[in-house]
């Protein structure tokens, strides 16, 4: 792990500003939560700008104007993953210069989980006052993700999920448009090329992180500060085995499962039916067929202080 940078209590005042990009549609409306966080960040003497989103893309726009041009010294994003991989690559085609920090506000918040920003306390300690962390993000044809990025019956429910829905009844609609899904996908074989060698899988996800839909473990030695992935290769397709597979990964005996596949790795080449939905940290990313890479440059992002 990098852990690098001073606390905030020795950053200078003059360097206390912090610019907040919000999506006030994450989560079903989370303003009050955010004002929350916001005064209380104010009261450690930190200067906050505050600019929402309109429409998807502009969390993209906004982080990357603000990483090359805003005389602020942090960026904090307050949204769910979809927003923080629209600010992350905004921030990264800006060259990455602003430490990042994150507001949880989304549904799943899967990047909070993986920082340890479980509450909203923790996400104010982490941008006032936490440390800093290099992460490697993965890209995907082009585009960033932090988490994870997949392809096969995961990336059809992200695909699929309805976004009205998943503001009603949160995680729930996940599973509803997994289970719609179920009867009529047709479980198709992708073939997969890691660092060379190929494979065969019915769904693949690629790991940055080792949660996966929330804090469930699937890959258990994938790190964000780790310049590798952890290709998870579901090996067998077919309802009865997505059944297995979505009750083992709550129970925690995904990456144990015989037919569960774990390989590090570098470059991933994923091959299926064209045009097939690449997911990258719960949003179509790209389509198929994918390459997936380290990208250039690490991020640094802010996380908790460690706790005495
Ligand atoms: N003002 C906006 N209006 C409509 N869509 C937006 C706006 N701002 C951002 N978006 C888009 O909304 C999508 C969903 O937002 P986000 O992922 O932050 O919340 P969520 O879906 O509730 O949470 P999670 O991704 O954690 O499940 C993002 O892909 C983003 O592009």
């Amino acid at each position: 792990m990098t852990l690098a940078a001073p606390l905030a209590s020795s950053v200078d005042s003059k360097d206390r500003s912090l610019l907040v990009i919000f999506n006030p549609t994450a989560g079903g409306r989370r303003r009050r939560r955010l004002d929350a966080a916001l005064r209380a960040l104010e009261h450690r003497g930190w200067d906050c700008e505050l600019l929402e989103t309109r429409a998807r893309g502009d969390a993209e726009a906004l982080a990357q104007s603000a990483s090359s041009d805003s005389k602020a010294t942090r960026l904090l994003v307050a949204g769910g993953d979809g927003t923080i991989n629209e600010a992350v690559n905004g921030a990264l085609k800006a060259g990455g210069r602003l430490p990042f920090g994150i507001i949880p506000l989304g549904t799943a918040n899967v990047l909070a989980a993986e920082l340890g920003i479980m509450d909203m306390g923790e996400a104010v300690d982490a941008a006032a006052a936490g440390v800093m962390r290099t992460i490697w993000p993965g890209v995907a044809n082009g585009r960033n993700f932090v988490m994870m990025a997949g392809a096969g019956f995961d990336a059809h429910v992200v695909a699929n999920v309805d976004g009205a829905l998943k503001k009603k009844i949160g995680k729930l609609a996940y599973v509803a448009t997994m289970i719609r899904l179920a009867f009529r996908f047709p479980f198709p074989l992708y073939r997969v090329r890691i660092d060379g060698v190929w494979h065969e899988a019915a769904s693949v996800v690629v790991s940055k992180g080792h949660f996966y839909g929330g804090r469930f473990v699937l890959a258990p030695q994938a790190r964000l500060d780790k310049p590798e992935f952890q290709v998870c290769l579901f090996t067998r397709g077919g309802r009865w085995n997505l059944i297995r597979y979505a009750l083992a990964l709550p129970l925690g005996l995904l990456p144990k499962l015989k037919d569960i596949k774990l390989v590090a790795a570098r470059e991933v080449m994923i091959e299926g039916p064209a045009n097939d939905p690449v997911q990258g940290d719960g949003d179509v990313i790209a389509h198929l067929p994918v390459t997936i890479r380290l990208a250039e440059k690490p991020l640094t992002v802010m996380v908790p202080p460690a706790r005495g």
